[in-house]
């Protein structure tokens, strides 16, 4: 009988390259770990069972070191069980399938056996199911059949998972004709048959299923054996992507810590922002409140603001009328003011352009047990002289004096300058004033202008009217320069109060003003305010030459005149006022019988006789008065004769030996008191003039001025 299964020769080994064992390196690189679902594989104790079948030459040819080489004993032995436990018809079926594709193997078909089990899968022998009984499991029975190949104890080795699950299908597809039919059911429970040693085409079908079975299981080992060997790759992969997540976790991690860190400060910020809000919240309740307050007080005052802008819309209109009448009343108070002077000095001038006041001194206590004369007060203006000397009595008669006023000794500083201050009032409208005390040494000259600390004179009292006044003009639109000149006249030479220097100083005419004159190189202070005056006074006063006489231990020995000017400015009339004041104290007169310094007295004595001269001279309206005779006539040229108002103080002693100078002085009073000076006329200049002196002006009608004056007619 003819085989015909294939012979062995015509066998080929499959084309496909499969691995047959991993290499050691790589299973070592990969580490024990990587296989330890397989430890077999990673010990190296069984070799993979792809090199069971198809491979088993080669298998065998490399573990022999080639055919070439002599086999170990051991497997010479194992060679030869295979080859015993191989028939023809295996041996020639591998060579069948050699040639056939790998991929698809195909067997010859046996038309009998199909016929008997129906389909293809039913080809799986029953011998072969019986001689499986007792498994139920295709692990089983892949165990049982490659114990039977390769006589290995293969049972403790676990198959992969995709095997077991094929061989598991396939013995279920063997296995369900069987338990489908009742025949079947007893096949699969009947013993194990046993194939006959000559039933060849049995043991090939036998051997067809082994092969079948081993083909998918080999099949199966080649797909697990490149699943194992992507291992590595995905093992490195999934290494690679493990560090890259952990890299990634660390980062999270570092940003978790950070975002929870963040957290904890955002959890304070809300609080702290929590906290705030809730002060926020009650400040802004209290704002509201105020606000709601604020609100209604700022309704209620622009209620008042409007209220207050019609007042004042009223008051505007009002004030303007009242600006208005505010003009008109100015212009009225300024011409009222003008006609007021007018009339002022109109009073004056019916008083007499020179005015004669008689003052008897009382004693001093000192002087309490000196003989007084008699004086007999007929009226204020009238006194009656008595000697208490009968011989001298009987030789002078009746000696009766009239004047301006008479003061009794009992009379006061104050009374005095109630007299005098009209005078001051008319310097203030331009006027020239002069006010000079005349009598014998010791007779109270000084004491009237000067006065003593508690009973100031005439001097410091007209100082004091005068800013006084000064004041009350600036109300009607005036503001007045006051400048200071202090001078005496010893032995016939002029002497400058201010300043102790040793100067060339004479008296000048002014060059545009015939009537005025001026004193070269003397000191002109401009007076601030009352005490600054003051305090050029005592400074004068100390430099004026004093010495002790008959009469008086500390007697003026020199004619003192203290100079004021006085220049106003009417800014929105553009007049300019411009008038002075001369105080003069005189020396005191004294008989030459009783004179220490004769020289001294015989000058003061023809000073005071040349101002009678000049006086009598004015009263019988002489062509010539002789004002040059001497520096004192000379000095008050402008206040006796010419545009001035002029006062004139007689001083008598009260004493009995006093009598015969007293008489003297009182008639040469009376005589002035009778003598008529023309009108005196008021300096007053226009601002537009070119004669106006200039504000502030250092230059002034005292000292150098060139000014020309127009006076009122
Ligand atoms: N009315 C008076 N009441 C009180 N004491 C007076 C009065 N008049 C003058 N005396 C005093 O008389 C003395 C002499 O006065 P006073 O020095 O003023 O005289 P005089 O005329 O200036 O003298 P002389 O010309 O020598 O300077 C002074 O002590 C003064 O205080």
């Amino acid at each position: 009988m003819e085989s015909r299964l294939p012979k062995p020769s015509s066998i080929k080994r499959p084309a496909m390259q499969v691995k047959s064992i991993l290499p050691t390196d790589r299973i070592k690189a990969g580490g024990a770990g990587a296989f330890n679902t397989n430890q077999t594989y990673c010990g190296n104790l069984l070799p993979p069972l792809s090199r069971d079948i198809n491979n088993l030459p080669q298998v065998m040819e490399r573990r022999m070191g080639g055919r070439a080489a002599s086999p170990e004993p051991t497997k010479i032995l194992n060679r030869a069980k295979l080859r015993r436990s191989r028939s023809a018809c295996d041996i020639n079926e591998m060579r069948l399938n050699n040639k056939r594709p790998a991929a698809q193997p195909t067997l010859p078909s046996i038309p009998s056996k199909v016929s008997r089990f129906g389909n293809a899968t039913a080809t799986v022998p029953v011998q072969r199911m019986g001689r499986l009984a007792g498994t139920t499991t295709a692990t089983a029975t892949a165990s049982t059949t490659a114990s039977t190949v390769t006589k290995r104890p293969l049972a403790a080795r676990p198959l992969p998972r995709a095997a077991t699950t094929a061989a598991a299908s396939a013995t279920a597809t063997r296995t369900k004709p069987a338990s489908g039919g009742a025949s079947g059911g007893a096949a699969s429970s009947a013993a194990p048959k046993r194939i006959a040693p000559y039933d060849f085409k049995a043991r090939f079908h036998d051997l067809l299923d082994k092969h079948k079975v081993l083909k998918t299981k080999y099949e199966k080992q080649v797909e697990d054996m490149g699943e194992l060997e992507s291992l590595p790759t995905q093992l490195e992969e999934t290494q690679t992507k493990l560090i890259e997540t952990e890299s990634s976790l660390k980062n999270v991690q570092t940003d978790n810590d950070c975002l929870n860190r963040q957290v904890k400060q955002q959890a304070k910020n809300i609080e702290t922002i929590t906290t705030s809000l809730g002060r926020a919240k009650e400040e802004l309740s209290e704002l509201q409140t105020n606000h709601k307050q604020i609100k209604m007080e700022h309704e209620s005052l622009t209620a008042e603001v409007l209220q207050l802008r019609q007042r004042t819309e009223d008051l505007l209109r009002s004030n303007e009328q009242q600006a208005k009448d505010l003009e008109t009343c100015k212009e009225q108070l300024f011409q009222s003011n003008m006609e007021r002077k007018e009339l002022h000095n109109l009073v004056m001038d019916l008083r007499g352009n020179i005015r004669v006041f008689c003052r008897i001194r009382p004693p001093l206590p000192s002087e309490l047990d000196r003989n007084r004369c008699t004086y007999i007060y007929h009226d204020e203006a009238t006194v009656e002289l008595q000697s208490m000397d009968g011989q001298a009595k009987n030789k002078m008669g009746q000696q009766i004096f009239s004047f301006d006023q008479v003061f009794y000794p009992t009379s006061t500083q104050t009374d005095i300058f109630e007299m005098v201050s009209p005078l001051i009032q008319s310097a203030l409208d331009g006027y020239n004033i002069c006010i000079f005390a005349y009598g014998q040494t010791g007779s109270g000259k000084t004491y009237t202008m000067d006065g003593v600390p508690s009973e100031l004179g005439v001097i410091p009292r007209t100082v004091d009217l005068l800013f006084d006044s000064i004041k009350g003009y600036r109300n009607l639109g005036w503001e007045y320069e006051i400048k200071a000149t202090f001078l005496e006249i010893y032995n016939e030479v002029l002497y400058d109060l201010l300043s102790n220097e040793q100067k060339d100083m004479e008296i000048r005419m002014a060059k545009n003003n015939k009537n005025d004159i001026y004193v070269s190189n003397i000191t002109e202070e401009t007076v601030a305010d009352p005490h600054h005056l003051r305090q050029l006074m005592l400074m004068a006063r100390q430099n004026r030459a004093t010495a002790s006489t008959a009469g008086n231990e500390r007697s003026s020995r020199s004619h003192a005149v203290t100079k004021l000017q006085l220049i106003g400015r009417h800014a929105e009339k553009q007049e300019v006022s411009v008038g002075s004041i001369n105080l003069v104290d005189l020396a005191g007169s004294e008989s030459p019988k009783t004179s220490i310094r004769m020289t001294e007295t015989k000058s003061i004595n023809r000073s005071l006789s040349e101002l009678t001269n000049v006086i009598l001279a004015l009263l019988q309206k002489q062509d010539h008065i002789p004002y040059r005779n001497s520096k004192l006539t000379h000095l008050l040229m402008p206040s006796l004769g010419g545009n001035s108002k002029t006062l004139m103080f007689i001083n008598v002693s009260p004493f009995q030996d006093c009598f015969q100078e007293s008489v003297k002085s009182l008639r040469f009073a009376a005589s002035v008191h009778s003598c008529k000076i023309p009108k005196a006329k008021r300096n007053r200049y226009m601002a537009s003039s070119n004669t106006v002196p200039a504000l502030n002006s250092s230059s002034s009608l005292g000292s150098n001025s060139n000014m020309s004056s127009s006076f009122d007619k």
